[in-house]
This record gives structure tokens, sequence and C-alpha cells, in this order.
């Protein structure tokens, strides 16, 4: 019961009641995503034409469509809902950002792991389903929508500039799902010679990504061999690994490097609780499921490369508040 009735609280309220508007929006903006709202907005349009299109509740919809222009995914003029310049570029499914894969991804995040917080952190973690049946099809394109919005371009833009990059003839992308990176690492250097090396059905969506331009190797890395003589071995978002599990991926990247060759990976570190928040919550979000860490802070994950034979050469920061991305470096040594 409150205590005080007539004193305005000693700090600013919109800090929690902003939290939970957000998680308001996102409803709303999941709903509109499943239903392919925004495809439907590429001509303006009244709430109730597109109620009748998609056959929802029309009073529903207005509201919803009033909620979206209230999130700024929509405007209202005289009746008629049009998009803005985000849900052109982020929503409409023929746009090369859509990010509707990702957004769906959140979702299923949250029903499936965040909504278990309470009942692991009481009875702890409630185990990790060692399986790789999450990496279905949905799940990689959601993994190539959340390259394409930034830590992609900004990556080529670092390796490119790479001296051990120009030269490199054979490029391995570990675990690279779509193969986007390995695609864009061919097209800058048409000599490589660039492999991806993923689950077996993954490789079935990387092949309508890349085609023919990209040569692909089925199998499990935890398990198979990963090939040899690579003059550079990329890795982005995979090493999220227990630290034994990820020292032995390590020391086989290793013995499949050539004497000069290379590592470059890119993933997230907890280096700063604020600055680093997704990657804070990443964690969390790990460990409602796992008993183990799985992110590092960026000097635990360099001295876990130095212990498997690298040498750290380079740690270049290419973070945004979405994405708190390094890309390391490391020769072998
Ligand atoms: C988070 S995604 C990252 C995809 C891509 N590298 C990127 O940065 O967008 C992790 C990738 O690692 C692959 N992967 C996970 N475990 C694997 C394993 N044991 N063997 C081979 N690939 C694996 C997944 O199939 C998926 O493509």
């Amino acid at each position: 019961m409150p205590k005080k009735v007539i004193e305005l609280p000693p700090a600013d309220p919109n800090i929690i009641s902003e939290l939970a508007q957000s998680v308001e929006k996102f409803s709303v903006l999941a709903t509109a995503v499943e239903l392919n709202l925004f495809d439907h907005f590429k001509k303006p349009k009244s709430a109730e034409e597109v109620a009748k299109e998609l056959n929802l509740d029309e009073r529903l919809t207005k509201k919803v469509c009033n909620a979206l222009v209230a999130s700024g995914f929509l405007k209202e003029i005289n009746g008629k809902y049009s998009l803005t310049k985000a849900s052109k570029v982020f929503l409409l499914s023929d746009s090369p950002f859509y990010q509707g894969n990702l957004i769906k991804l959140y979702k299923k995040t949250r029903e499936e792991r965040w909504s278990k917080l309470l009942e692991a952190l009481k009875n702890g973690p409630l185990g990790f389903q060692g399986n790789n049946s999450v990496f279905n099809e949905s799940f990689i394109l959601a993994m190539a929508e959340g390259a394409v919005r930034g830590d992609l371009p900004k990556t080529v833009e670092v390796v490119k500039e790479l001296p051990e990059f120009k030269r490199a003839k054979k490029l391995l992308d570990l675990g690279g799902g779509h193969g986007l990176y390995a695609l864009a690492f061919k097209e800058i250097n048409p000599e490589l010679d660039a492999y991806v090396f993923d689950l077996p059905h993954v490789l079935e969506t990387t092949k309508k990504f890349v085609g023919d331009k990209v040569n692909l190797i089925p199998g499990d890395f935890t398990k198979d061999e990963i090939g040899s003589g690579y003059d550079i071995i990329f890795a982005s978002d995979v090493l999220y690994r227990p630290h034994e599990e990820l020292t032995k991926i390590l020391k086989k990247v290793h013995a499949s490097l050539s004497d000069d060759g290379i590592l470059i990976t890119k993933h997230w570190y907890i280096d700063d609780l604020k600055e680093d928040s997704t990657a804070v919550f990443f964690d969390l979000m790990f460990s409602i499921l796992d008993k183990v860490d799985r992110v590092y802070s960026t000097p635990e994950f360099c001295d876990i490369l130095e212990s498997c034979g690298f040498e750290v050469v380079d740690i270049v920061d290419i973070s945004d508040t979405h994405s708190p991305s390094k890309i390391i470096v490391a020769k072998v040594r």
C-alpha cells in the first residue's frame, strides 16, 4: 500500500513505465509481422479495408493501427494509414533489410525462455537442449537479417583492410549459417576459395543464399573434421560455448589453419554492464537453461585464445546499441 500520497517520488517513474510500454509495443509489432500487415499498407488504406483483406476484427485492427502509429511504424492522415521510413526499410517482406524473422525469433525467445526466468531463478537452470534443432530455417533467416542490419557491412570494412585477407587463398566461415559473410568476402576477393562449414540441414538454406559461389562443408564442428590449410578461419556468433567445449573447438581451428593463418572472430562480450547491456541480457537468456557460462569478457576470451596457441593481434570494436560486437584477430603462434 502506498505510504506517501501527496509527494512526487524522488526518482523518475518513467524508468518503469517506458519498459512496460516497450513490451506492449513489441507485442503489437510482432503480431503485425506475423500477419504480414505492413505489406498491406504499400498504398495508404483505412484500417477497415485492411481488416477485410486479412479477415480481422475491424475495431481491433483500427486500434492496432493506432498503436503502430504511436510506435512510429505507421502514419495516419484522414483515416488512411501508410508506412513510415522505418517500416518500409525493416518490415516490408521484399525489403533487403526485412527484420521479420528476427522479430519472430525475439518473440519465440520471450515465450520459450524469458517466461521461465522466475522458475529458473528459484530452482536453478532448467536444462539446455543440446540438440541442433534450434537452427531451423527461420533461425538462419533471422541471423541473416541480423547480419545485414549492421554487423555484416561493418565486419567486411574491417576484414578487407587486413593484409592477411588481401593475400588469402582459402577461407572458412565456421558455422556460417546463411553464408552471407563468406559471400561478401568472395565478392571483395574473387581469387578466394571460400567455404562455409555448418550442419547438413542448415546448408540447404545456405545454398539458397550463396548458390555455387561458395563451397559448402556439412558437419558438426564439435565432432567432425573441418578441413585444413585455411589462410583464414572466420567465426561470427558461433563461439558462445562453455569453456571446455570452446577450447576443443579452438584447438581444432588452430590445427586447420596454415602456419601463417589467422582466426577472425566476431562476437558479443561483456566488458561494461551498461554499455554491453544487449550482451548482458543475452548471457542471462542462455543461463535460464544452461548451468555453464557461454558469454565472456574480451580479456577472458583472449586468454582462452592464447591458451589454444593463438596470439591476439588486433581487437576492433564495431559495437552498436543493438549489437555490442568486437572483431578479434588472432594469428597462429
Ligand atoms: C548464431 S548462428 C551464426 C550464423 C552466422 N555465422 C552469423 O554470424 O550470422 C550460429 C551458426 O552456427 C551453426 N552451428 C551451431 N552449432 C554447430 C555445430 N556443432 N557444427 C556446425 N555448425 C554449427 C548454426 O547452424 C548456425 O548457422
